[in-house]
């Protein structure tokens, strides 16, 4: 090399996108904040990230996204939804549980259709990116549509069918849902954005002889395990009667708890529950608003966190919720555990944010590519635009997100290395065919 050459600047790398100007949160191993920040992506993942003033003659971008006055931060992962009941949002309110779904929801799930399944899952889609999620956990009936539903908005999900002991509207007897469940597997093995679980509704509605039969086949094909657990006191009285134990000592005694257990819920929980839970290193998916509408009890947060559980956050579907908006599901979380627990400092606004990101990626098997802003992880990225009078003053930003900010301040989003909002705008979906689409299907629903 000649003195020439090696006094020159080295030449600069390629990125499809350059984030620039905004303050970035990693959440990274040592929370690292660049403000003003850059971000550089290609091929889908992070190329590299710090401050600007390094970064910005590093790299020759083909676009380039000025973030000046936005907080740059990992996208967001519903760790539990059913993305098609926004068919159903404000169907039937005011109702406790186990009535709720048993004389509304499954009557009218009866009625549901590939076609109003993918529909019901695009406006969720819809609702989902204009509000900073960019990965999301489902479970219901059509499960093959909500993963095209999520392909085709591009959105990351983990999608699983809904088995249980009764014939399902879509595949008929169990055996049916276990061999489409392997098939669904197998037909988006090696796909970027989706993959598949297996999931047992509830211990309420799965024959323990099912429940093992869902783990043995998540081992076999090493995908996640997921069900609704311990949700209410009356589910556990209902589960003690039927078998002697608690819902959770239930599933231990099964051999069913494990690290790819993803437990929904858990609400009504005991010391020796929390124990379990934590021993065999089950993630929780904690989902407050649901909880708190359905009105069955607080999930003891702070407990299972500090006995070392992952614990992530969901929306839950729309028919209990009823919206998808996590910034909303993260001030509730942070708001009701500290009323709950009559001390402001249980749940500080910085954990929330873990659950709502980094834990969601862990709990879903995906800790090692989605959930914070670091070089090789996958560009699921959110800029949220703080030049808004409700987030003015900003003293600490992430105060702002749990305690001020909304879904709708979401400006930009990309998922794997994809705009997919811009400016607010949905590139991905036609939002207006996308909403008249489903209200076409409620006339039918209420009719
Ligand atoms: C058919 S897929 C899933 C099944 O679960 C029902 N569901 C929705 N929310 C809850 C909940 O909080 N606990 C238990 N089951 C729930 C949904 O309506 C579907 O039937
Ligand atoms: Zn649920």
């Amino acid at each position: 090399m000649t003195d020439n050459e090696r006094n020159q600047d080295p030449p600069a790398e390629n990125a499809d996108l350059v984030i620039s100007g905004g303050r970035v949160l990693t959440l990274n191993d040592r929370n690292e904040i660049f403000d003003p920040g850059t971000v550089a992506v290609g091929s889908g993942r992070i190329l590299a990230v710090g401050p600007s003033e390094a970064l910005s003659a590093r790299f020759t971008a083909r676009r380039v996204m000025d973030a000046a006055g936005c907080v740059v931060l990992p996208g967001l992962v519903n760790a539990h939804t059913h993305a098609a009941m926004t068919l159903f949002r404000g169907l039937a309110d005011d109702l406790p549980l186990l009535e709720w779904l048993q004389r509304h929801i499954f009557p009218a799930e009866a009625q549901l259709t590939e076609e109003w399944v993918y529909r019901g899952t695009l406006l969720a889609c819809a609702e989902m990116i204009l509000s900073g999620t960019t990965t999301f956990c489902d479970m219901y009936l059509f499960e093959h549509k909500v993963a095209e539903a999520a392909k085709a908005a591009g959105m990351r999900a983990l999608v699983g069918e809904v088995l249980y002991d009764f014939p399902s509207p879509h595949y008929g007897p169990i055996e049916n849902g276990l061999k489409f469940t392997e098939a669904l597997v197998q037909e988006w093995k090696g796909d970027p954005l989706i993959s598949v679980a297996v999931e047992p509704h509830a211990l309420y509605t799965c024959s323990p002889e099912l429940l093992r039969r869902c783990h043995d086949l998540a081992c076999r094909l090493d995908t996640r395990l997921i069900v609704h657990l311990s949700e209410s006191e009356a589910e556990v009285a209902q589960i003690r009667e039927r078998y002697g134990h608690r819902p959770v000592e239930h599933l231990e005694r099964l051999g069913v708890l494990s690290e790819r257990l993803i437990a929904d819920h858990c609400v009504a929980l005991s010391p020796s529950d929390i124990e379990m839970l934590a021993f065999h290193r089950v993630n929780v998916v904690h989902n407050p608003e649901s909880n708190m509408k359905l009105a069955s009890g607080i999930a003891p947060v702070p407990a299972l966190l500090a006995a070392g559980v992952n614990v992530a956050l969901g929306t839950d579907g729309c028919a209990s919720n009823n919206n998808l908006d996590l910034f909303g599901e993260m001030n509730t979380c942070a708001t009701l555990h500290k009323l709950a627990a009559l001390d402001p400092a249980v749940l500080p606004a910085q954990v929330v944010l873990r659950m709502a990101t980094r834990n969601g990626a862990a709990a879903l098997g995906l800790g090692h590519t989605v959930g914070q802003i670091t070089a090789g992880y996958f560009a699921d990225i959110i800029v949220v635009d703080f030049q808004r009078p409700h987030l003015t003053p900003v003293y600490d930003p992430i105060s702002h997100l749990i305690y001020a900010a909304k879904g709708s301040d979401v400006r930009h989003v990309i998922i794997h290395g994809r705009v997919v909002l811009e400016d607010g705008r949905l590139l991905t979906l036609d939002v207006e065919e996308v909403m008249a689409h489903v209200r076409s299907i409620a006339k039918k629903i209420a009719s």
